[in-house]
């Protein structure tokens, strides 16, 4: 078997356009399962872009992606059934309650609700949030509702997950139960593609980092690999360096001067 037909994702050439503006220049990637991929990028670059290509809730592109070795242009939705997804801002229907919520997203996903029932008050028990299984989610905290979308994505035992800033909100003990089952999921086999802008946990967890500059990969390998290519130690660093960016300090002094005028 090559490593072609491994892969879990494979992304040929892809281009994506929005009207006149191109944000993806030709995006290549061939992911193996159990990985957690790292994929950074300033603001704009085209990772959420991505992500929902794969998706399959953006459609319009140019290239070949394949999930599973299925070309998604070819319209079998069956691959996302074993996907999971936590997304950046999400619309929660806040008037249902945990329980119900869970329920809806499991019987989505074609579980059985007994099953939903159990596994939903167990991880929300295990999140530390047990006493609001039946409380509506209009009245949780941010990083409840955030325990609530994680529990989501995971409850159908998917094989690829990705995670958009899926910290967002969570103390720092959740943190650490998150980072825990994110890497036991990965020693399972599991797919992680992760986006996040906190570099600090991006240079910890990811098995590898892909870089996204301008709707093109930049820089693509373990963290030591990306080390190796740049003068700089942090992976803050090499994403200042790689994206060109060195003048946050006269940014910052343009800021305060605006906003003393006047
Ligand atoms: N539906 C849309 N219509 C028009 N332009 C869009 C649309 N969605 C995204 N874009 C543009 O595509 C570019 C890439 O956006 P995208 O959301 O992929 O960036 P990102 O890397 O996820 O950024 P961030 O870090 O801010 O979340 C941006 O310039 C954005 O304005």
């Amino acid at each position: 078997m090559d490593s072609q037909m491994e892969s879990v994702i494979s992304i040929k050439d892809l281009h994506m356009s929005f009207g006149a503006k191109p944000v993806l220049k030709g995006i290549n990637l061939e992911i193996q399962g159990g990985q957690i991929i790292g994929y950074i990028g300033p603001n704009g670059a085209g990772k959420s872009t991505t992500v929902k290509i794969l998706l399959g809730i953006l459609e319009g592109y140019e290239g070949e992606v394949k999930i599973f070795g299925e070309n998604l242009s070819f319209g079998n939705i069956q691959y996302k059934k074993k996907i999971g997804y936590v997304p950046e801002t999400a619309q929660m229907y806040d008037s249902l309650t945990a329980q119900e919520y869970l329920t809806f997203i499991g019987e989505l996903y074609g579980m059985n609700p007994v099953n939903i029932d159990s596994k939903a008050f167990q991880l929300m028990s295990l999140f530390g949030i047990g006493d609001n299984y039946s409380s509506r989610i209009s009245s949780f905290s941010k990083g409840m509702k955030q325990k609530v979308l994680i529990i989501a994505s995971l409850l159908h035992n998917p094989d690829i997950l990705f995670f958009d800033e899926p910290l967002s909100g969570l103390d720092a003990n959740s943190v650490m139960i998150f980072k825990e089952i994110i890497a036991e999921l990965a020693a399972q086999g599991k797919t992680i593609f992760y986006s996040s802008h906190i570099m600090e946990v991006v240079e910890k967890i990811s098995d590898r980092i892909i870089l996204i500059n301008d709707g093109q990969i930049v820089a693509d390998g373990s963290f030591a690999e990306l080390q190796k290519m740049s003068s700089e130690g942090s992976l803050e660093g090499i994403f200042n360096q790689l994206t060109g960016f060195n003048q946050y300090k006269e940014i910052a002094d343009s800021f305060i001067s605006v906003l003393k005028e006047g």
